[in-house]
């Protein structure tokens, strides 16, 4: 695995920004795994959720970023795997709460309620935010996640 090795993965809802998406980390230098969903047919958000995720527990990533249509159901789903801490955000400063207080490693958006600038702002936020430890270290440490 590269030092930038990105997940991502939609279900049909989440296609066309998961391409934008996938472009731009492409153009920023991320090495990018796309875990599908890879057209507009309906598909079921689970699969991918769970993809995304267990690439992330592999360590064949090291962040990922997931999208449906209201980032709500593809989260849950994600969220279940124990090395996973899913954030679904909406803007630019839920993005960098996740990363600063909660380390989250996967970003999820939602394509229905989101437009395309601020998916983009949200993605920026979330690659450019480190986490800050101190006594949000014994927090994550307590959401059972592995790093
Ligand atoms: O999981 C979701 C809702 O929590 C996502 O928004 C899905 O993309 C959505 O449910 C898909 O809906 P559709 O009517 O089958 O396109």
């Amino acid at each position: 695995m590269s030092e930038k090795t990105i997940a991502i993965g939609s279900d049909h809802a989440g296609f066309v920004l998961k391409e934008k998406l996938s472009q731009e980390l492409e153009r920023r230098g991320w090495s990018v795994i796309d875990a599908g969903t890879n057209g507009p047919q309906s598909v079921d958000y689970p699969d991918y959720g769970r993809a995304v995720a267990e690439m992330i527990a592999d360590r064949r990533a090291d962040k990922g970023v997931l999208v449906c249509g209201s980032g709500i159901g593809i989260s849950i789903a994600a969220n279940r795997n124990p090395a996973v801490r899913a954030a679904l955000c909406h803007d630019n400063l839920s993005a960098r709460l996740a990363r600063q207080h909660n380390d989250a490693n996967v970003l999820v958006l939602g394509a229905r309620l989101i437009g395309e600038e601020t998916a983009l702002d949200c993605l920026h936020a979330f690659l450019a935010t480190d986490f800050e430890g101190g006594r949000h270290q014994k927090r994550v440490d307590k959401l059972g996640a592995a790093r």
